[in-house]
């Protein structure tokens, strides 16, 4: 998916919901335990409820990939099951040597392969420019680079400073930038870092940031839009637990999270989003 069919896409829906497909077996209600696949079967609940309301969905891949080859089979019917014109982000933090790189990136980009065909995946910076040009080949494919995460560890290397003043997480940013255009580059920057956002939104004006941290982690919606928003909107705000954990019934309960979050959005674009 290119950037002006997500942009449509979130004035459409007056949404920029991201919602995360943290799926964990232990915590998926009783009412879908007796399904053959119970993760896929509370997902497509999730999906049925929240579709309306999202404009991306994020399975974490670890919570599928833990499970060996049944979890790889409930991912793939959960990717075939979200509907073709919502942005889906494989949240799969993967970064390694070129030819490895180029590896994970068909994993998730290459229908061929492993059968995925993901629009997105995000990436760890640590190992610099040639782990993360792998994933740039694909045509209208995106990486989600980790910039300014939302737990505490952020402070270890992220905000460390170098000689001249400079944070890790900025100079990511601005490398990065001459790796791939904002047509193809995204960041991380979470919800709970309020005191960055603008900061953030100045050293990368025109990306789209992906913004976890809303909900469980308890980062404010207001704060992001207001300071991070763009004139293309340029944000996805995931929230994962908040919704899909919101109660025993999705149909229901992720429901009234789900429209609740995206009220909350279409009052904030139509305060903050000038065109
Ligand atoms: O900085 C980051 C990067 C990724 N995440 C991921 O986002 C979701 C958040 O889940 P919630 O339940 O809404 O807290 C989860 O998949 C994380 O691995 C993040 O939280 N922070």
């Amino acid at each position: 998916m290119n950037s002006t069919e997500l942009v449509k896409q979130i004035e459409n829906k007056r949404s920029f919901l991201c919602v995360g497909l943290d799926t964990d077996p232990k915590l998926i209600p009783s009412m879908f335990k007796k399904e053959v696949d119970p993760v896929f079967a509370f997902n497509k609940a999730v999906i049925d409820a929240t579709a309306d309301f999202a404009v991306a969905y994020k399975p974490n891949i670890a919570f599928y990939e833990a499970f060996g080859p049944k979890g790889w089979e409930s991912l793939q019917k959960t990717m075939d099951y979200i509907p073709k014109d919502i942005f889906t982000i494989a949240d799969a933090k993967r970064g390694d040597i070129g030819n490895t790189a180029f590896m994970y990136a068909q994993t998730f980009f290459d229908p061929s392969c492993a059968g995925f065909n993901f629009d997105s995946v995000t990436v760890a910076p640590y190992m610099g420019h040639d782990s993360v040009e792998p994933f740039l080949r694909f045509e209208d494919k995106w990486v989600i680079l980790l910039a300014l995460t939302s737990n505490s560890g952020s402070h270890d290397f992220q905000m460390t400073k170098s000689e001249d003043y400079i944070p890790m997480y900025e100079r990511v940013m601005r490398l990065a930038q001459t790796w791939g255009s904002p047509e193809e580059m995204m960041f991380v920057i979470g919800a709970t870092r309020t005191d960055f956002l603008q900061k953030a939104r100045e050293i990368a004006p025109d990306n789209f940031f992906l913004v976890p941290g809303v909900g469980a982690q308890g980062g404010s919606l207001e704060d992001v839009s207001k300071y991070a928003m763009n004139s293309r909107v340029g944000l996805l705000v995931n929230s994962s637990r908040g919704i899909i954990y919101a109660g025993d019934n999705p149909a229901v309960d992720a429901k009234r999270e789900a429209k609740k979050v995206q009220e909350e959005m279409a009052m904030y674009l139509d305060e903050y989003y000038i065109k």
